[in-house]
């Protein structure tokens, strides 16, 4: 049974007003920005904040939008619900409105502007304080007055009567994750085989941002990690060659980040460059490149006894591989812009293999599984741009496919768990592709592993 505790701490102090203020100037972004870059974008313009104050005001405000979807639902509930009183009619009846009144992410959005900050950081507060309920936590709720007393038991007579349901529904509402994605989520349990347990976990994983990540570059050096990492006050766990890291500091200032001997990446994100097992010598082809994370990877495999090129429609993204190329000591990548269409103009030595090894297409997607950690991401997703993006998947997979030799390996993969975009595509390319067998194909990280959510799958040319 949930309980909340009454404690007596003045709500309303100058941080809460700041964070406020900093809440609607976020909504004020059409559309809403990327949170993560909006928000250092708005540390870096004061400078005033300590590494405290940035610490508690990114918690609270990525709550409120990791949180903000049921915070809404609560706030709607308890508006028209005269009596207060929660029984499963009114239940049923409200979230049919609900879902009716919200069916995307903009009009979600465009509510939260009407609640006065005040208000809307109550349920967010109390949410957050169930999923951190035996863990410690930065945003207790503090709410000495005796103003929201009634919201308090509404939010603990909801909570207690939807919380272990295996409702769907429910679930998702209390996780905060939009009605709209019913089907999907299905659709994920049913070809996942998820049983309610596992349902339950990825549920839950979505209240927690993922520990941070990192992977070692060459494993011949992890003790000179290691050992700064201790020497700075980090702990960690070796997982091969990837390091969960925990740490009051970030990761960046350190001389072995600083000269390339470990990069930062997810673990479901590192499973995915596993799959590329390259043997020395052979040429690879990372087509949507981005800023490098998983050519990187690859690099390290092959240390620089092969060759990868790294494209990306993106040319800008191409300098920042090249940067860090250098940093890591690969001289082995070579960049070539690509739109996703006909295959670039690389130089005769793959012409002369013909074709690359390896073909990674790490496509462009809804990044649904990434919102542990970016749970914006949630709004920005419609059936309409799942639609358009299984298109453009399905395209660039089919152009890139063309550059792999007979023999070799294409690889897809996404950062998403929503069918569509991945069993889906894969279904879809080999009913054309019949040259092509399915080696395997997997959902990497949460539920299974403590990381994001990917996909992807190993096929084969075989004529
Ligand atoms: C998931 S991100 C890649 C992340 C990268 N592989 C990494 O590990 O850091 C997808 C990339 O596909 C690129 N992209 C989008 N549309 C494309 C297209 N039509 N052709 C090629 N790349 C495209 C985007 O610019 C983006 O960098």
């Amino acid at each position: 049974m949930f309980e909340q505790k009454n404690k007596s701490v003045k709500h309303y102090d100058g941080r809460w007003a700041h964070l406020y203020k900093l809440w609607c100037s976020a909504l004020q972004q059409e559309p809403l920005p990327q949170f993560d870059r909006w928000l250092s974008q708005e540390f870096a313009k004061n400078s005033k904040y300590g590494s405290r104050d940035r610490r508690w005001y990114s918690e609270c405000l990525f709550a409120g939008i990791r949180f903000g979807y049921f915070a809404l639902f609560c706030e709607e509930f308890f508006k028209s619900n005269k009596t207060k009183k929660i029984d499963k009619l009114s239940l049923d009846e409200s979230i049919s409105d609900f879902s009716k009144n919200f069916q995307t992410g903009n009009q979600v959005l465009s509510k939260w502007n009407e609640i006065s900050p005040e208000r809307f950081f109550v349920w967010i507060r109390l949410r957050y304080e169930l999923a951190y309920k035996n863990k410690p936590n930065t945003l207790s709720l503090e709410l000495g007055d005796e103003k929201f007393q009634e919201e308090v038991q509404f939010f603990v007579n909801l909570v207690n009567l939807i919380e272990n349901s295996e409702n769907i529904i429910f679930q998702l509402l209390i996780s905060s994750i939009p009605i709209w994605f019913k089907e999907a989520i299905e659709k994920r349990i049913h070809e996942s085989s998820w049983e309610n347990e596992k349902t339950k976990q990825f549920f839950s994983e979505l209240e927690i941002r993922p520990p941070l990540w990192i992977r070692i570059n060459d494993l011949e050096k992890i003790d000179i990690v290691k050992a700064e990492l201790v020497k700075e006050g980090f702990e960690f766990e070796q997982f091969d060659s990837a390091l969960k890291v925990t740490g009051a500091k970030g990761v960046f200032a350190l001389q072995a980040y600083r000269s390339g001997l470990f990069e930062i990446q997810d673990l479901a994100s590192q499973r995915i460059g596993q799959n590329i097992q390259v043997k020395n010598g052979q040429f690879v082809w990372d087509c949507c490149a981005g800023g490098g994370g998983k050519t990187q990877q690859i690099a390290s495999l092959l240390k620089n006894k092969g060759v990868i090129y790294a494209s990306d429609i993106r040319e800008y993204k191409l300098e920042e591989v090249k940067k860090r190329a250098r940093k890591s000591g690969f001289f082995n990548i070579r960049c070539l812009p690509w739109n996703g269409e006909n295959l670039p103009n690389f130089q005769k030595e793959v012409e002369n293999r013909h074709g690359f090894d390896w073909v990674l297409v790490d496509a462009p997607c809804t990044s649904s599984g990434t919102w542990r950690r970016n749970p914006d991401a949630k709004y920005r997703v419609s059936h309409t741009n799942i639609e358009s993006l299984t298109r453009l998947q399905l395209s660039i997979l089919e152009n890139a496919s063309r550059g792999v030799r007979v023999g070799g390996h294409l690889v897809y993969s996404t950062c998403s768990w929503i069918y569509d975009e991945n069993e889906g595509i894969i279904l879809e390319f080999l009913k054309k592709n019949t040259f092509y067998t399915l080696v395997k194909q997997n959902l990497l990280g949460s539920p299974n592993e403590n990381a994001d959510t990917m996909f992807a799958a190993v096929l084969k040319r075989e004529s």
